[in-house]
Protein backbone atom coordinates (compact mmCIF):
# COMPACT_ATOMS: atom_id res chain seq x y z
CA UNK A 1 0.00 0.00 0.00
CA UNK A 2 1.30 3.20 -1.04
CA UNK A 3 -0.92 5.92 0.49
CA UNK A 4 -3.14 5.32 3.51
CA UNK A 5 -5.92 8.46 4.69
CA UNK A 6 -7.57 8.70 7.85
CA UNK A 7 -10.76 10.65 9.05
CA UNK A 8 -10.60 11.15 12.86
CA UNK A 9 -13.04 13.84 14.92
CA UNK A 10 -12.87 16.26 17.26
CA UNK A 11 -14.14 15.94 20.68
CA UNK A 12 -15.74 18.07 23.59
CA UNK A 13 -15.75 17.19 27.22
CA UNK A 14 -19.34 16.86 29.14
CA UNK A 15 -17.91 16.55 32.29
CA UNK A 16 -13.78 17.58 33.35
CA UNK A 17 -13.55 16.88 37.39
CA UNK A 18 -9.79 17.97 38.14
CA UNK A 19 -8.23 16.53 40.96
CA UNK A 20 -5.30 17.89 43.08
CA UNK A 21 -1.88 18.57 41.50
CA UNK A 22 -0.10 15.39 41.36
CA UNK A 23 3.67 14.71 42.02
CA UNK A 24 4.48 14.41 37.96
CA UNK A 25 2.41 17.85 37.27
CA UNK A 26 -0.31 15.90 36.06
CA UNK A 27 -4.17 15.85 37.59
CA UNK A 28 -6.04 13.44 38.64
CA UNK A 29 -9.26 13.89 35.96
CA UNK A 30 -13.09 12.02 35.62
CA UNK A 31 -13.20 13.23 32.02
CA UNK A 32 -16.03 12.40 30.02
CA UNK A 33 -14.91 12.25 26.49
CA UNK A 34 -17.48 12.87 23.50
CA UNK A 35 -16.15 12.59 19.65
CA UNK A 36 -18.52 15.35 17.12
CA UNK A 37 -18.26 15.68 13.79
CA UNK A 38 -15.36 17.97 12.95
CA UNK A 39 -13.06 15.91 11.46
CA UNK A 40 -9.35 16.47 10.94
CA UNK A 41 -7.85 14.29 7.79
CA UNK A 42 -4.55 12.72 7.65
CA UNK A 43 -2.63 11.02 4.77
CA UNK A 44 0.78 8.70 5.08
CA UNK A 45 2.57 8.03 2.28
CA UNK A 46 5.53 5.32 1.83
CA UNK A 47 8.97 7.79 2.53
CA UNK A 48 12.06 7.27 3.02
CA UNK A 49 12.39 9.99 5.88
CA UNK A 50 9.64 11.95 8.22
CA UNK A 51 7.89 14.95 7.41
CA UNK A 52 4.33 16.57 7.83
CA UNK A 53 2.41 19.64 5.85
CA UNK A 54 -0.52 21.05 7.54
CA UNK A 55 -2.68 22.75 5.28
CA UNK A 56 -6.52 24.13 6.26
CA UNK A 57 -8.42 26.05 9.47
CA UNK A 58 -5.28 27.40 11.19
CA UNK A 59 -2.51 25.49 9.95
CA UNK A 60 -0.03 28.45 10.06
CA UNK A 61 -0.48 27.41 14.04
CA UNK A 62 0.84 23.97 14.02
CA UNK A 63 4.48 22.83 13.69
CA UNK A 64 5.54 21.35 10.35
CA UNK A 65 8.60 19.74 12.31
CA UNK A 66 9.43 16.80 15.05
CA UNK A 67 6.68 19.08 17.48
CA UNK A 68 4.00 17.84 15.37
CA UNK A 69 1.92 15.55 17.31
CA UNK A 70 1.10 13.05 14.09
CA UNK A 71 4.87 13.31 13.29
CA UNK A 72 5.91 12.18 17.11
CA UNK A 73 3.12 9.75 17.19
CA UNK A 74 4.68 7.98 13.73
CA UNK A 75 8.26 7.95 15.23
CA UNK A 76 7.17 6.26 18.48
CA UNK A 77 5.20 3.73 16.32
CA UNK A 78 8.61 3.07 14.48
CA UNK A 79 10.50 2.63 17.61
CA UNK A 80 7.60 0.15 19.33
CA UNK A 81 8.06 -2.00 15.70
CA UNK A 82 11.86 -1.73 15.91
CA UNK A 83 12.17 -0.37 12.44
CA UNK A 84 13.79 2.64 10.90
CA UNK A 85 10.12 3.28 8.40
CA UNK A 86 9.61 6.50 7.07
CA UNK A 87 6.68 8.58 6.06
CA UNK A 88 5.24 11.96 4.77
CA UNK A 89 2.07 12.75 6.19
CA UNK A 90 -0.53 15.67 5.26
CA UNK A 91 -2.73 16.88 7.59
CA UNK A 92 -6.27 18.66 6.55
CA UNK A 93 -6.76 20.29 9.77
CA UNK A 94 -10.90 21.29 9.98
CA UNK A 95 -10.25 20.70 14.23
CA UNK A 96 -9.60 24.47 15.74
CA UNK A 97 -5.87 24.59 16.86
CA UNK A 98 -5.22 25.13 20.77
CA UNK A 99 -8.96 25.09 21.06
CA UNK A 100 -9.56 22.72 23.45
CA UNK A 101 -11.20 20.20 20.75
CA UNK A 102 -7.83 18.07 21.06
CA UNK A 103 -6.68 18.43 17.24
CA UNK A 104 -3.12 17.48 17.56
CA UNK A 105 -4.54 14.21 19.39
CA UNK A 106 -6.57 13.27 16.94
CA UNK A 107 -3.87 13.82 14.45
CA UNK A 108 -1.72 11.79 16.38
CA UNK A 109 -4.61 9.10 16.96
CA UNK A 110 -4.68 8.96 12.91
CA UNK A 111 -1.27 8.91 12.19
CA UNK A 112 -1.04 5.74 14.22
CA UNK A 113 -3.96 3.96 12.45
CA UNK A 114 -2.39 5.12 8.98
CA UNK A 115 0.75 3.81 9.98
CA UNK A 116 -0.13 1.07 11.08
CA UNK A 117 -1.52 -0.05 7.91
CA UNK A 118 0.87 1.59 5.61
CA UNK A 119 3.43 -0.37 7.33
CA UNK A 120 1.82 -3.40 7.42
CA UNK A 121 2.40 -3.87 11.26
CA UNK A 122 -0.91 -5.25 11.93
CA UNK A 123 -0.87 -3.76 15.75
CA UNK A 124 -3.75 -4.49 17.96
CA UNK A 125 -5.51 -1.26 19.30
CA UNK A 126 -3.81 -2.73 22.90
CA UNK A 127 -0.38 -1.78 21.05
CA UNK A 128 -1.69 2.07 19.52
CA UNK A 129 -3.30 2.75 23.09
CA UNK A 130 0.25 2.22 25.04
CA UNK A 131 1.84 4.26 22.19
CA UNK A 132 -1.16 6.46 22.66
CA UNK A 133 -1.07 7.89 26.15
CA UNK A 134 2.73 8.49 26.04
CA UNK A 135 1.78 10.93 23.41
CA UNK A 136 -0.68 12.71 25.51
CA UNK A 137 -3.42 12.27 27.95
CA UNK A 138 -6.46 12.75 25.52
CA UNK A 139 -4.26 10.59 22.72
CA UNK A 140 -6.44 7.40 23.81
CA UNK A 141 -9.96 8.79 23.92
CA UNK A 142 -9.11 9.80 19.91
CA UNK A 143 -8.12 5.93 19.36
CA UNK A 144 -11.26 5.37 20.82
CA UNK A 145 -14.22 7.46 19.74
CA UNK A 146 -17.72 7.67 20.68
CA UNK A 147 -18.46 8.51 24.05
CA UNK A 148 -16.11 7.54 26.68
CA UNK A 149 -14.63 8.34 30.38
CA UNK A 150 -10.97 8.76 30.90
CA UNK A 151 -9.62 8.55 34.52
CA UNK A 152 -6.38 9.03 35.90
CA UNK A 153 -4.82 11.61 34.07
CA UNK A 154 -7.60 10.83 31.29
CA UNK A 155 -6.12 8.30 29.39
CA UNK A 156 -7.96 4.89 31.21
CA UNK A 157 -10.96 4.82 29.71
CA UNK A 158 -13.90 2.90 29.94
CA UNK A 159 -16.51 3.28 26.96
CA UNK A 160 -19.94 4.84 27.58
CA UNK A 161 -23.51 3.70 26.52
CA UNK A 162 -25.23 6.58 24.68
CA UNK A 163 -29.23 6.29 23.46
CA UNK A 164 -29.16 9.05 20.97
CA UNK A 165 -27.64 11.68 18.89
CA UNK A 166 -26.92 15.34 20.68
CA UNK A 167 -26.66 18.22 18.79
CA UNK A 168 -24.13 21.16 19.34
CA UNK A 169 -22.70 24.51 18.38
CA UNK A 170 -19.27 25.40 18.81
CA UNK A 171 -18.55 29.24 19.01
CA UNK A 172 -14.83 29.48 18.09
CA UNK A 173 -12.05 32.30 19.87
CA UNK A 174 -9.64 34.28 18.18
CA UNK A 175 -6.18 32.73 19.28
CA UNK A 176 -5.78 29.57 21.37
CA UNK A 177 -5.62 28.77 25.40
CA UNK A 178 -2.20 26.65 26.56
CA UNK A 179 -3.75 23.55 27.77
CA UNK A 180 -0.68 23.49 30.91
CA UNK A 181 -1.29 27.28 31.51
CA UNK A 182 -5.05 26.67 32.10
CA UNK A 183 -4.13 23.75 34.75
CA UNK A 184 -1.98 25.92 36.03
CA UNK A 185 -4.10 28.62 36.45
CA UNK A 186 -6.94 26.44 37.92
CA UNK A 187 -4.52 25.70 40.79
CA UNK A 188 -3.60 28.86 41.15
CA UNK A 189 -7.61 30.08 41.15
CA UNK A 190 -8.19 27.18 44.16
CA UNK A 191 -5.18 28.05 46.05
CA UNK A 192 -5.93 31.69 46.45
CA UNK A 193 -9.95 31.04 47.16
CA UNK A 194 -7.86 28.86 50.29
CA UNK A 195 -10.02 25.81 48.17
CA UNK A 196 -9.84 22.12 49.43
CA UNK A 197 -9.67 20.16 46.49
CA UNK A 198 -11.38 16.73 46.47
CA UNK A 199 -11.14 13.93 44.16
CA UNK A 200 -12.87 13.89 41.15
CA UNK A 201 -15.96 11.81 40.73
CA UNK A 202 -18.58 10.42 37.95
CA UNK A 203 -21.86 12.55 37.73
CA UNK A 204 -24.30 10.06 37.83
CA UNK A 205 -26.61 11.95 36.85
CA UNK A 206 -24.58 12.57 33.74
CA UNK A 207 -24.02 8.90 32.65
CA UNK A 208 -27.84 8.35 33.19
CA UNK A 209 -28.52 11.49 30.95
CA UNK A 210 -26.40 10.29 28.51
CA UNK A 211 -27.80 6.71 28.45
CA UNK A 212 -31.81 8.26 27.81
CA UNK A 213 -30.75 10.21 25.22
CA UNK A 214 -32.01 12.95 27.01
CA UNK A 215 -30.19 15.93 26.06
CA UNK A 216 -32.44 17.95 28.33
CA UNK A 217 -31.09 16.51 31.38
CA UNK A 218 -27.71 16.21 29.89
CA UNK A 219 -27.86 20.00 29.40
CA UNK A 220 -28.02 20.64 33.00
CA UNK A 221 -25.28 18.48 34.10
CA UNK A 222 -22.09 19.55 32.19
CA UNK A 223 -19.53 20.48 34.02
CA UNK A 224 -16.13 21.64 33.46
CA UNK A 225 -13.65 22.28 36.74
CA UNK A 226 -10.91 24.27 34.41
CA UNK A 227 -13.94 26.83 32.82
CA UNK A 228 -13.03 28.94 36.13
CA UNK A 229 -9.30 29.09 35.09
CA UNK A 230 -10.55 29.54 31.04
CA UNK A 231 -12.30 32.66 32.29
CA UNK A 232 -10.39 33.99 33.96
CA UNK A 233 -7.16 34.29 31.65
CA UNK A 234 -9.84 35.03 28.39
CA UNK A 235 -12.40 36.87 30.44
CA UNK A 236 -14.70 37.44 26.91
CA UNK A 237 -15.51 33.75 26.90
CA UNK A 238 -18.27 35.23 29.85
CA UNK A 239 -20.36 37.36 27.06
CA UNK A 240 -20.03 33.99 24.44
CA UNK A 241 -21.40 31.62 27.42
CA UNK A 242 -24.17 34.42 28.29
CA UNK A 243 -25.07 34.85 24.91
CA UNK A 244 -25.76 30.95 24.15
CA UNK A 245 -28.09 30.67 27.41
CA UNK A 246 -29.87 33.42 26.33
CA UNK A 247 -30.57 32.53 22.97
CA UNK A 248 -32.00 29.54 24.56
CA UNK A 249 -29.22 26.24 25.20
CA UNK A 250 -30.07 23.04 26.88
CA UNK A 251 -26.51 23.86 28.25
CA UNK A 252 -23.34 25.50 27.84
CA UNK A 253 -19.77 24.92 29.00
CA UNK A 254 -16.02 25.29 27.82
CA UNK A 255 -14.79 22.55 26.21
CA UNK A 256 -11.70 21.22 28.29
CA UNK A 257 -8.94 23.48 28.54
CA UNK A 258 -10.85 26.14 26.14
CA UNK A 259 -11.27 28.67 24.50
CA UNK A 260 -13.88 27.29 22.37
CA UNK A 261 -17.75 26.92 23.88
CA UNK A 262 -19.88 23.97 23.43
CA UNK A 263 -23.66 24.90 23.68
CA UNK A 264 -26.02 21.70 23.44
CA UNK A 265 -29.09 22.31 21.22
CA UNK A 266 -32.66 20.42 21.64
CA UNK A 267 -32.50 19.19 17.84
CA UNK A 268 -30.16 20.09 14.69
CA UNK A 269 -32.73 22.94 13.42
CA UNK A 270 -32.81 24.32 17.18
CA UNK A 271 -28.58 24.01 16.70
CA UNK A 272 -28.76 25.82 13.56
CA UNK A 273 -30.90 28.58 14.80
CA UNK A 274 -28.40 28.92 17.93
CA UNK A 275 -25.49 28.84 15.19
CA UNK A 276 -27.31 31.95 13.54
CA UNK A 277 -28.31 33.90 17.07
CA UNK A 278 -24.31 33.46 18.22
CA UNK A 279 -23.01 34.64 14.83
CA UNK A 280 -25.41 37.66 14.84
CA UNK A 281 -24.40 38.50 18.65
CA UNK A 282 -20.50 38.80 17.87
CA UNK A 283 -19.28 36.72 20.50
CA UNK A 284 -17.22 34.00 18.44
CA UNK A 285 -14.76 34.12 15.43
CA UNK A 286 -16.35 31.47 14.20
CA UNK A 287 -19.87 29.27 14.85
CA UNK A 288 -20.14 25.50 14.17
CA UNK A 289 -22.69 23.26 14.51
CA UNK A 290 -21.86 19.39 14.86
CA UNK A 291 -22.98 16.06 16.25
CA UNK A 292 -22.12 13.28 18.58
CA UNK A 293 -20.96 10.70 19.26
CA UNK A 294 -19.18 9.91 16.35
CA UNK A 295 -16.80 7.34 15.72
CA UNK A 296 -12.87 7.08 15.66
CA UNK A 297 -10.50 7.25 13.42
CA UNK A 298 -11.82 5.65 10.37
CA UNK A 299 -9.74 4.54 6.95
CA UNK A 300 -11.28 6.69 3.53
C1 LIG B 1 -7.75 19.63 29.12
C2 LIG B 1 -7.90 18.38 28.28
C3 LIG B 1 -9.32 17.81 28.50
O1 LIG B 1 -9.57 16.69 27.68
O2 LIG B 1 -7.72 18.57 26.87
P1 LIG B 1 -7.74 19.92 25.97
O3 LIG B 1 -8.99 20.62 26.33
O4 LIG B 1 -6.51 20.72 26.28
O5 LIG B 1 -7.76 19.44 24.54
C4 LIG B 1 -6.84 17.31 28.67
O6 LIG B 1 -6.87 17.03 30.04
C5 LIG B 1 -5.44 17.69 28.24
O7 LIG B 1 -4.88 16.60 27.60
P2 LIG B 1 -3.58 16.76 26.66
O8 LIG B 1 -3.71 17.98 25.82
O9 LIG B 1 -3.37 15.45 25.98
O10 LIG B 1 -2.49 17.04 27.74
P3 LIG B 1 -0.99 16.45 27.92
O11 LIG B 1 -0.24 16.72 26.66
O12 LIG B 1 -1.02 15.09 28.48
O13 LIG B 1 -0.46 17.43 29.06
C6 LIG B 1 -0.22 18.81 28.84
C7 LIG B 1 -0.15 19.51 30.18
O14 LIG B 1 -1.47 19.62 30.74
C8 LIG B 1 -1.46 19.42 32.13
N1 LIG B 1 -2.32 18.24 32.46
C9 LIG B 1 -2.77 17.41 31.49
C10 LIG B 1 -3.59 16.33 31.82
C11 LIG B 1 -3.89 16.12 33.18
N2 LIG B 1 -4.66 15.09 33.56
N3 LIG B 1 -3.42 16.95 34.14
C12 LIG B 1 -2.65 18.02 33.79
O15 LIG B 1 -2.24 18.79 34.66
C13 LIG B 1 0.00 19.22 32.53
O16 LIG B 1 0.49 20.47 32.89
C14 LIG B 1 0.65 18.75 31.23
O17 LIG B 1 2.02 19.08 31.18
N1 LIG C 1 -1.10 18.07 14.56
C1 LIG C 1 -1.31 19.13 15.37
N2 LIG C 1 -2.45 19.83 15.30
C2 LIG C 1 -2.65 20.88 16.13
N3 LIG C 1 -1.75 21.34 17.00
C3 LIG C 1 -0.62 20.68 17.12
C4 LIG C 1 -0.34 19.55 16.31
N4 LIG C 1 0.86 19.10 16.66
C5 LIG C 1 1.31 19.90 17.64
N5 LIG C 1 0.44 20.88 17.91
C6 LIG C 1 0.62 21.92 18.95
O1 LIG C 1 -0.25 21.58 20.03
C7 LIG C 1 -0.87 22.75 20.57
C8 LIG C 1 -2.26 22.33 21.10
O2 LIG C 1 -3.08 22.06 20.01
P1 LIG C 1 -4.47 21.29 19.98
O3 LIG C 1 -4.27 19.85 20.16
O4 LIG C 1 -5.13 21.75 18.72
O5 LIG C 1 -5.27 21.96 21.16
P2 LIG C 1 -5.88 21.51 22.55
O6 LIG C 1 -4.76 20.90 23.37
O7 LIG C 1 -6.39 22.79 23.13
O8 LIG C 1 -6.99 20.56 22.28
C9 LIG C 1 -0.90 23.75 19.41
O9 LIG C 1 -0.72 25.04 19.87
C10 LIG C 1 0.22 23.31 18.49
O10 LIG C 1 1.36 24.14 18.67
Amino acid sequence: MDSVTVRVPAKVNLQLAVGPLRDDGYHDLVNVFHAVSIFDEVTAVAETGMSVRVEGESADQVPENDDNLAIQAAVALARHAGRSYGVSLAIRKAIPVAGGMAGGSADAAAALVACNELWGLGLPVEDLMEIAADLGSDVPFALLGGTAVGTGRGERLTPLEVGGRFHWVLALADGGLSTAKVYGECDRVRAEGGEQVAAPRTSEALLAALRAGDAKALGAELANDLEPAALSLRGSLARTLDAGRAHGALGSLVSGSGPTCAFLAESEAHAAALAAALTEAGVARDVLTAHGPVPGPTVV
